[in-house]
């Protein structure tokens, strides 16, 4: 059987960590594209000097024309611009927006059939608008965030309470931005939920209440460390995890942006929900029940989504509702 072809749209930070950790897990091959020439085909050459050590067979290349990405079974797009100390993910709307449009074509044109992953901030307005420019169908184009939130929101917690990660479990709805909703009642230590481990005298509300703040500031703390840039490790993970539930049907529960329509009481929209991931892309959403709390914060989550999915549709009327 021929191998699965995974192409990355951008191969900056992200791109080439994307490219590296597909390489290592074998995942297919790899086609980085970039619009700098010489970028693409660097990272792939250097990865694919790599694989003699580490014992991994993929074929990497890198091109600067979207005929290159032809007939790829993922794609995953990073392009566009970072944010800098000082900014908030939402102002690189306008620059970003383009960029999808671009990349939307060449998606439409040459790998109409893949799954797409979309990375590129403001994660959720820029999912909608690669959904809308590449015309693929709503299961078949998701966004990435919630499993790098809920990563970190893991993290913070295995490192509170000293045990492993391994038994730390977290779900992060919401957008990804400062509104974000860290679902406290939903995550676990070994099956035992947050609120249980604060009664048990584990940890102190108000610790957790600060761990769910840094979780939502998770990318700006990364970004104010790095100065040049943004996170990329653990973001490119978190897309891998999710393109490897696709490749291979793993029905895997993650936290994704995916569009809703009537779910969560809410229409063509992207927002981080937990959906199942297999073979058909997005075969489920799964609709939690929240209480009256966590609600009002995802709603007014859904509020800042839509409105930057507003100014998108100011930007480029063109890509309609
Ligand atoms: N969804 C999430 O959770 C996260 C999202 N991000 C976002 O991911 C994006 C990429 O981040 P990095 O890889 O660190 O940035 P980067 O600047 O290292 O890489 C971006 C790449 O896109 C390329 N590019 C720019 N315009 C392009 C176009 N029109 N077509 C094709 N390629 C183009 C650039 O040449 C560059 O190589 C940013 O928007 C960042 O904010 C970053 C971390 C987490
Ligand atoms: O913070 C940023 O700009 C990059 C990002 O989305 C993250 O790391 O969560």
């Amino acid at each position: 059987m021929a191998r699965n072809k995974i192409a990355l749209i951008g191969a900056g930070q992200i791109g080439g960590t994307l490219a590296h950790l597909a390489g290592l897990k074998e995942l297919g091959d790899i086609i980085l594209f970039d619009i700098v020439e010489g970028t693409p085909q660097g990272k792939a050459l250097d990865i694919a000097e790599s694989s003699p050590v580490d014992g991994f067979d993929a074929k990497l290349s890198g091109v600067n024309s979207y005929a290159g990405i032809e007939g790829a079974d993922v794609v995953i797009v990073t392009a566009g611009v970072p944010r800098k100390p000082g900014m908030s993910r939402d102002d690189l709307l306008g620059t970003n927006l383009k960029v999808m449009e671009q990349v939307g074509a060449g998606i439409a044109k040459y790998a109409p059939n893949a799954f797409v992953i979309c990375i590129t901030n403001p994660l959720d307005a820029m999912v909608w608008a690669l959904q809308k420019t590449s015309g693929l169908p709503a299961n078949k184009v998701v966004g990435m965030a919630g499993v790098l939130d809920s990563s970190r929101f893991s993290h913070f917690l295995a490192e509170e309470f000293n045990v492993s990660i391994k038994d730390v479990s977290t779900f992060v709805l919401g957008g990804h931005g400062d509104t974000m909703v860290p679902l406290v009642r939903y995550s676990t230590v070994a099956g035992i939920p947050l609120p249980d481990l604060v009664k048990m005298g584990w940890t102190t509300k108000d610790r957790l209440d600060q761990i769910v703040q840094r979780t939502r500031d998770g990318g700006a703390e990364i970004v104010g460390l790095l100065k040049t840039g943004s996170a990329f490790y653990a973001p490119a993970a978190s897309a891998i995890q999710m393109a490897e539930a696709y490749l291979k049907d793993q029905k895997r529960v993650l936290p994704c942006a995916a569009q809703l329509n009537g779910e969560y009481s809410v229409d063509n929209l992207y927002v981080g929900v937990p959906v199942v991931i297999g073979a058909n892309g997005v075969e489920r959403i799964v609709e939690i029940e929240l209480d009256s709390g966590e609600q009002a914060m995802l709603d007014k989550s859904i509020e800042s989504v839509r409105g930057l999915v507003e100014a998108c549709q100011k930007l480029a009327p063109n890509l309609g509702a």
